[in-house]
């Protein structure tokens, strides 16, 4: 075989039929800038478009991700961590990847080992071959460790889970941990989540370490033996110096692809593991079938609870609501109270939909709500639950929140009924204040207002409010409740209430305790007789107040 013409020692006057002069230099020096220029133009491009396309990827995926948080029922995120879902949006970051730098870096890597391994094949066969069984044997070390990398990750992943809900937990509970002077516990115990985060690192140190020894053992051994063989040739004549020279370069230019394309095995394994994990969300049952219909009410829809037993997921079996059968009649105010835990909210929560019953039924008008399209049933109800939520907005956007042209009369109108617009209008901005993040800078009593205020807006057929006035005074809650009666005109109202206030003029008052509804009546009728409601009242609702 002959060398190629720039290996051997001659230096020839004439390359590719060009005069070899100042001016053939001149020519590649232009090219040669030309080159960089049109390199640096073309990374300029690549780099825009790359972060088109991740950012698309990226948004699609996420997004969808939401969409999927938002179809699913209540009860998965009764048993989700925060950190576990943040973790999550976090690993989309992988897929994205994935699916734009590594596969392009791929193809130029298969790219590459093709036209460099034609060459070493047309160079020697012997060599070609160690190559490609050299490279096998190191594909089949990289596949050994797999298994224990999938593991790893998964470990990693709930550790980091883990850390992200301990730093939440850290940031949102600045004031009880303030006040409980547990300062030093909290941060010794997010320092245990950082040390078990280091043991798993370690493990996964470790691991690549190893692999990474015996890559560079089989890589070498190959190397060796492919110059071994190479000189031997030299040696005995078959091949040239040139040639041997020229081997080692492709080689060189080999190796690197054969890096990448196995690294890219890794990096498939990751995302396989990223899309395992999604899948998880996304497999998850969604609360309703997407395209359950809106059900007309009838005229007549009162809410019919019969034989309703319901427990929680989880550990404790119990139920918590037991044999209910309840009537919520139709344009009038039901109060409904109880001792803590005696299964007010639940009751509100099912009337809502949250949850699916164990047993019997609840009806509005004559249809089962297990029939409802759950998202249009919410719009029909203004509910207040304890932990309501003020976003951070302005306070026209947290009270007229699923509209997107705010109408100011309502607005106003609702502000008024709340008792709060006196306090909104004093401020700089009215109505455009910004309340900050979780609604802090307002008091619990103006956030109760707002939440109020909420579905005051709203105007809803339905009405259910979880304790909405408990955290206001006494003459804040006198005002509201006076204006609230003219709002609940026409109105199917549920209240949770412990403020005899509150209560005293419902139309019918339900007792729950322990789950079972013990008591149901007018006030002046369960206060005659002197059973468990007039023992609330006596001890809870302020008798005489
Ligand atoms: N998501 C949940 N998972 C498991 N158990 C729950 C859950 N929510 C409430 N419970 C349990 O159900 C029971 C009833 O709770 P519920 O919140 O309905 O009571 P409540 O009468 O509204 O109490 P309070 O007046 O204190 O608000 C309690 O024993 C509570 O521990």
């Amino acid at each position: 075989m002959k060398s190629p013409p720039f290996l051997s020692k001659k230096t020839p006057k004439k390359l590719f039929g060009v005069e070899v002069g100042i001016g053939f230099i001149w020519l590649i020096l232009i090219a040669q800038l030309m080159l960089i220029l049109s390199r640096t133009a073309i990374d300029f491009i690549r780099r825009k478009i790359l972060l088109h396309i991740s950012t698309r990827i990226n948004v699609s995926l996420i997004s969808d991700f939401f969409i999927k948080l938002m179809k699913l029922p209540m009860k998965f995120f009764d048993t989700k961590l925060t950190g576990d879902l943040l973790q999550r949006i976090e690993d989309h970051r992988r897929i994205e990847n994935f699916l734009t730098a590594q596969t392009l870096g791929m193809l130029f890597s298969v790219f590459s080992f093709i036209v460099f391994g034609i060459v070493l094949y047309i160079y020697s066969l012997t060599i070609f071959l160690i190559f490609i069984i050299g490279s096998i044997i190191y594909g089949f070390w990289i596949v050994v460790f797999l298994k224990k990398r999938r593991i790893l990750d998964y470990k990693f992943f709930e550790q980091q889970g883990i850390n992200r809900n301990v730093v939440y937990q850290l940031i949102n509970g600045m004031q009880e941990i303030k006040l409980q002077g547990c300062e030093q516990r909290k941060r010794w115990e997010w320092e245990d989540v950082q040390a078990n985060l280091f043991d798993v690192n370690l493990k996964s140190l470790t691991l690549r370490q190893n692999q990474e020894a015996g890559s560079i053992l089989i890589n070498e051994l190959k190397n060796t033996l492919i110059t071994v063989v190479a000189a031997a040739a030299v040696i005995n004549g078959n091949l040239t110096l040139g040639m041997m020279l020229a081997i080692q370069y492709i080689i060189g230019q080999l190796n690197s692809p054969v890096e990448q394309i196995l690294g890219f095995i890794y990096q498939w394994q990751d995302v396989s593991i990223s899309l395992d994990r999604m899948n998880e969300i996304h497999t998850e049952q969604n609360e309703e079938d997407d395209n359950r219909e809106i059900v007309q009410l009838p005229h007549k829809s009162d809410i019919h609870i019969e034989n309703l037993c319901f427990k929680y997921d989880g550990a404790r079996a119990d139920y918590v609501l037991n044999n209910i059968n309840l009537r919520i009649p139709q344009g009038k105010v039901t109060a409904i109270v109880g001792a803590s835990g005696s299964g007010k909210t639940t009751l509100i929560k099912l009337l809502l939909g949250y949850y699916s019953l164990n047993e019997g039924k609840i009806e509005v008008g004559n249809v089962n709500i297990d029939q409802f399209n759950l998202a249009w049933w919410r719009t029909m109800c203004g509910t207040v639950m304890q932990e309501g939520y003020l976003f951070s907005d302005t306070v026209a956007r947290n009270i007229a929140i699923s509209e997107d042209e705010v109408d100011l009369e309502r607005l106003r109108y609702a502000a008024r009924v709340a008792n709060i617009s006196d306090y909104i209008e004093a401020l700089p901005l009215g109505y455009n204040t910004l309340i900050g993040q979780d609604g802090q800078g307002v008091s619990q009593g103006q956030r109760q207002r707002i939440l109020i205020a909420r579905v005051v807006y709203k105007n809803p057929q339905f009405v259910f409010f979880d304790e909405a006035t408990n955290a206001l005074d006494a003459n804040n809650e006198k005002a509201i409740v006076e204006n609230l009666q003219d709002f609940y005109r026409g109105k199917t109202v549920v209240v949770v209430a412990h403020r005899l206030s509150t209560v005293k003029n419902a139309d019918q008052i339900v007792v729950l305790d322990g789950g079972t509804i013990v008591e149901i009546g007018s006030h002046e009728e369960l206060t005659i007789k002197r059973g468990k409601y007039y023992e609330l009242v006596k001890n809870q609702l302020e008798l005489g107040s």
